[in-house]
């Protein structure tokens, strides 16, 4: 006994770091109970959810835990290897809170697992012999390398269990498919959550808290912490699911490249097409503010404030502010394209072009010759910019409607697009955040939640309806 006892210690305290190392490395997929199901699986990113029903107490649940963390680690959390497309999540069917959640999806043993998107999981119920169900079970995913095989079928990928960060790129690189864009919706929140973090960052809260009452409802003055950057520090100016520590249509094929600066042009191009006439002017002044006073990039600052400065008139209608930004980025694309190629730092998935390529807008160019790529027709670039930067950066929401009803589905579809073509954002809780510059950042996702609570309120209309 006197010889086990420093034994016996040495591994109580190699357990103790045992269960500290897991305390510190946390599951990579989401448990899920029947109180944040639907909001988790309505909110994700995520193009594929794929459902672990469990029981805690199963010893072969406990067996294939390792194996489905395994293939989580590829795809869940800000280090994800590829972000984005796959939600893993499971559910404790041994808890009594979850008995109905896993009644409806007719869980028959443990563990099981369903794929499917992940909207077709909100309200819903499966059952083996259901037709036409976009919900699937995973029948071959016993072990981490079958249920990857599994999902490489699903996907047409080939994912490894080995793939590390930025491997695989090239597999959801498409520049000239139209509908990339719609998941840039997410990266418009990211960058703008960065860009009001800088900004909180460079002026602190008493230049930015003119009438914050106005600006947020939902925040109370004084109720958020103090910290560094002031009381609006802790605020999550796009909601608690924002930052998600990584970027969709922005992510680049390198940890270096892309990210924020193209998430902010996304950003600018996006909201300029939202902008009436009348605004078109104080847009453009608070664009080139920001850039001014918060782009951490001395050249790019400079750069962009030279090409703000040569505006000698002020805009009077919206096309021809959406022409000048458009111009703009062409003429730092074009500055880069020399830059990136002597230096060699271009990102090989994305190399720097003139905008939009022919692919993307065949009737944007004026001739069929491919040599003369540089003379536009200006009246079908701003038709595609409204489209793509407007319909189609938002389609996304159209996708994962969780209303099945198709004239219902309609009505927001609609409604979406036409927020396209008008300023959606509330005026009075701009002018709290304009006086920073940074209008466009706040304006970006109030546009965003105020969509998101306004097909809430068409959700409970038309729930009340039926
Ligand atoms: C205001 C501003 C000024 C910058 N100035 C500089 C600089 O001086 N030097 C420097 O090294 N970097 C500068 N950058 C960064 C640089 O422009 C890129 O953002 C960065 O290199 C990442 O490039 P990207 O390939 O992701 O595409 P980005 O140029 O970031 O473009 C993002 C996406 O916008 C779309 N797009 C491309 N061109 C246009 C266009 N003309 N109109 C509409 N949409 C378009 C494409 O889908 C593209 O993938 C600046 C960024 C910003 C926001």
């Amino acid at each position: 006994s006197v010889i086990s006892a420093p034994i016996a210690i040495g591994s109580r305290s190699l357990l103790r770091s045992i269960d500290k190392e897991k305390a510190e490395k946390p599951d990579f997929a989401v448990e899920l109970n029947a109180t944040d199901f639907d909001s988790v699986l309505k909110e994700t990113p995520a193009t594929y959810a794929i459902v672990e029903f469990f029981a805690h107490w199963c010893p072969a649940c406990r067996n294939y835990k390792p194996h489905y963390e395994k293939v989580a680690r590829l795809f869940n959390g800000a280090d994800a290897v590829h972000p984005g497309l796959i939600l893993m999540t499971r559910v404790d069917c041994a808890l009594k809170i979850n008995t109905n959640l896993c009644d409806k999806f007719s869980v028959g043993h443990y563990p099981m697992l369903l794929w499917g998107p992940p909207s077709k999981f909100v309200s819903a119920s499966w059952n083996p012999k259901q037709e036409k169900s976009e919900i699937h079970s995973i029948d071959d995913g016993r072990t981490a390398d079958r249920l990857l095989n599994w999902i490489n079928k699903q996907m047409n990928s080939s994912y490894r269990l080995d793939d590390e960060k930025y491997e695989n790129e090239h597999l959801h690189a498409n520049t000239s498919d139209p509908g990339q864009i719609a998941r840039a919706i997410y990266d418009v929140e990211e960058a703008t959550f960065t860009a009001f973090d800088i900004i909180l960052e460079h002026k602190g809260t008493a230049e930015i808290l003119v009438d914050f009452d106005d600006f947020s409802a939902n925040t109370k003055k004084g109720s958020a912490s103090v910290g560094d950057k002031g009381i609006l520090g802790n605020y999550q100016i796009c909601g608690k699911d924002v930052p998600r520590g990584y970027w969709m249509f922005c992510r680049g094929s390198k940890n270096e490249t892309r990210g924020f600066s193209c998430g902010l042009w996304v950003l600018l191009h996006s909201l300029s097409v939202r902008v009436d006439d009348g605004e078109s002017h104080m847009a453009f002044t608070t664009i080139c503010d920001f850039i001014h006073n918060f782009f951490i990039c001395e050249e790019c600052r400079q750069h962009f404030y030279g090409m703000c400065s040569s505006v000698s008139n002020p805009f009077k209608n919206a096309q021809d502010f959406v022409l000048w930004l458009w111009d703009a980025h062409n003429k730092v694309n074009k500055r880069l394209m020399k830059e990136e190629e002597s230096l060699g730092t271009a990102d090989p998935n994305f190399p720097k072009i003139v905008w939009p390529p022919r692919q993307l807008c065949p009737s944007c160019y004026l001739t069929k010759n491919s040599k003369k790529d540089n003379e536009w027709d200006r009246d079908e670039v701003y038709k595609f910019l409204i489209g793509y930067y407007g319909g189609t950066l938002t389609s996304l929401y159209k996708d994962k409607e969780i209303i099945t009803d198709r004239k219902i589905d309609g009505v927001i579809a609609e409604d979406l697009v036409a927020s396209a073509n008008a300023v959606v954002v509330p005026v009075g809780a701009a002018l709290a955040i304009a006086v920073a510059s940074c209008a466009f950042g706040a304006l970006a996702c109030y546009w965003r939640q105020h969509q998101k609570s306004r097909k809430y309120k068409h959700y409970l209309h038309s729930f009340k309806n039926i």
